[in-house]
């Protein structure tokens, strides 16, 4: 069984090392290990006898540099390396590093970045804290402007690598080779576009010694989640597969609700029903076949149709419209307690109302599923949650203060839950960036928890499913064509 990839903040990554070491591994040994991983994947990207310049920091990260530029001059390459400020100020790991290295040392910003045929970035890791100045500014600026391939040492310099944000200023890299695991800012934008591919070497700290900092984070992958995966079994008929409840808007506002009713017949829920306004009801027929269409009048009417206590999951706010109406809906949706999604117009029709929905959710599986315009306007006013430098965090803190699962959506959608786990996505593609597209996310969470699916395995999977659903597509994807597309990724993923 393959384990879910954790993903680990420096300081978690600070504390892994740090009982690596306590446990008898010496800390120069770790970094001897990240640098000769630097060096083969710079050995295997480049010819024998080239060009390699390697741009040293004054922290760890330089430290490794020193440790590949020594081994590729012993593997026969032309070796320049450049130090940002003076070797005397080297202390600890990357002292003793750099004693290894016996050719010069140049400025880091006079490297001659034209002439190489690889550059190493070991300027900044994990440590950076603040904006990059004067001859580090210069150094990256040069590096980038050079258009040779750059490969980054444990991330791109000038990256946050818990929020993937820059430093003012940062490498653009080729690639980058990191330890033991990836960090938020491998996966999360920007940080993720400076990567390229990302390589993760491994430097002796093992699964259990990660896992027992207690991250909580994840790369969103089928490992995560495939297990809680519905399969139907020889005695399964639709009424045990769950039934879906969609709310329509008005007549000229229906096709936003069938887009995530066909996703949720296709992702599995056995039934589906379009709940749609009387005065929807003949623009809907004319558009459905296996999905149902009921009746049924604002929040009155959505009361009498939830006493049917076989819809157990319910889509809320796809072109609902923003108003008290569709509040009310919210509200006796809670009140019912059903598997509940709530996207689109049903959230920004809370703007500036969030105290409303602090812990609304807490007793029934609720996720939520903001864009992060949806996602500022529901928590306007509320600095806790909207102010934290890391997208992690605001989505974990819109979690723990609703109750909910949130998702928040974008080229990194992060879900997080109100126990704290959280996982970031990464097999999206821009072409979902079309209308209706995140209508039909809704559909999946929706149609995955109508089959008993749990709040946070339901979110998860129906995010990198619709993802991975859209990049099997490409170039012309439209909102209609995603539903179709999910026979044949559930067929891959469960085969
Ligand atoms: N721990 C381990 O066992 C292992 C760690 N490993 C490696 O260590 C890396 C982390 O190392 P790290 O913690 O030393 O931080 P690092 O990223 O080198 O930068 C800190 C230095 O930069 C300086 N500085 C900061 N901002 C600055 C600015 N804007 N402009 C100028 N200077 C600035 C800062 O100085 P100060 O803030 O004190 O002035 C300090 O000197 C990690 O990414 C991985 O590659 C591997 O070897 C595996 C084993
Ligand atoms: N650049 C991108 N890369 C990957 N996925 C994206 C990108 N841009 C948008 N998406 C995805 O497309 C969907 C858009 O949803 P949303 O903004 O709600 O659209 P709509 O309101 O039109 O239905 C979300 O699932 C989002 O994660
Ligand atoms: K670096």
């Amino acid at each position: 069984m393959i384990r879910p990839e954790f993903v680990l903040t420096p300081l978690e990554m600070k504390q892994a090392d740090a009982a690596t070491i306590a446990a008898g591994t010496p800390g120069i040994d770790l970094m001897s290990r990240a640098g000769r991983a630097v060096a083969d994947v710079a050995e295997r990207v480049t010819a024998r006898g080239g060009r390699i310049l390697v741009v040293a920091g004054p922290g760890n990260n330089g430290g490794d540099g020193f440790v590949a530029a020594w081994l590729l001059a012993e593997r026969g390459y032309g070796v320049s390396l450049g130090l940002l400020g003076n070797r005397d100020r080297l202390t600890g790991d990357a002292a003793k590093a750099s004693r290894h290295w016996t050719g010069d040392i140049g400025a880091a910003e006079d490297l001659p970045f034209h002439e190489a045929d690889l550059i190493i970035d070991a300027l900044f890791g994990t440590g950076l804290t603040r904006n990059l100045e004067g001859a580090a500014r210069l150094a990256v600026e040069r590096m980038n402007m050079s258009g040779q391939p750059i490969l980054a040492v444990d991330l791109p310099s000038g990256i946050d690598g818990e929020t993937g944000s820059v430093w003012g200023v940062a490498v653009r890299a080729a690639r980058t080779v990191t330890f033991a695991a990836r960090k938020p800012c491998h996966l999360l934008m920007p940080g993720r576009a400076h990567c390229g591919p990302v390589e993760v070497a491994d430097i002796g700290i093992s699964p259990e010694t990660l896992a027992a900092t207690g991250a909580d984070l994840w790369a969103n992958q089928p490992a995560l989640w495939l297990g809680a995966l519905p399969r139907p079994g020889l005695a399964s008929h639709k009424y045990n597969r769950g039934h879906t409840l969609v709310a329509s808007g008005g007549a000229t506002r229906t096709g936003a609700a069938r887009l995530a009713a066909r996703a949720a017949l296709r992702i599995g829920s056995g039934l589906v029903t379009v709940a749609s306004p009387p005065e929807a009801l003949g623009v809907n027929a004319a558009h459905l076949t296996a999905v149902m269409l009921r009746g049924c009048d604002g929040p009155e009417g959505l009361h009498t149709v939830l006493k049917d206590e076989r819809f157990n999951a319910l889509v809320l706010g796809p072109a609902l419209g923003v108003h008290a109406n569709t509040r009310a809906m919210v509200a006796v949706a809670v009140q019912a307690r059903r598997s509940l999604v709530l996207d689109a117009d049903a959230l920004t029709s809370f703007e500036g109302l969030a105290s409303e929905l602090h812990q609304a959710f807490r007793h029934s599986p609720t996720v939520l599923t903001p864009h992060s315009g949806e996602f500022n306007r529901l928590f306007s006013g509320h600095s806790d949650i909207l102010d934290p430098p890391s997208k992690i965090e605001r989505v974990r803190r819109a979690a723990f203060y609703t109750g909910a699962v949130v998702v928040l959506k974008g080229a990194d959608t992060v879900i997080a839950s109100p126990d704290g786990r959280a996982a970031i996505n990464e097999n999206g593609t821009p072409y979902l960036a079309t209308a209706g597209s995140g209508d039909t996310l809704s559909g999946v969470i929706a149609g995955l928890m109508a089959q008993g699916v749990h709040a946070f395995e339901a979110a998860s999977a129906g995010v990198w499913i619709h993802a991975a659903a859209g990049s099997s597509f490409g170039p012309g994807l439209i909102a209609e064509d995603l539903a179709d597309l999910l026979p044949g990724t559930l067929r891959e993923l469960l085969k």
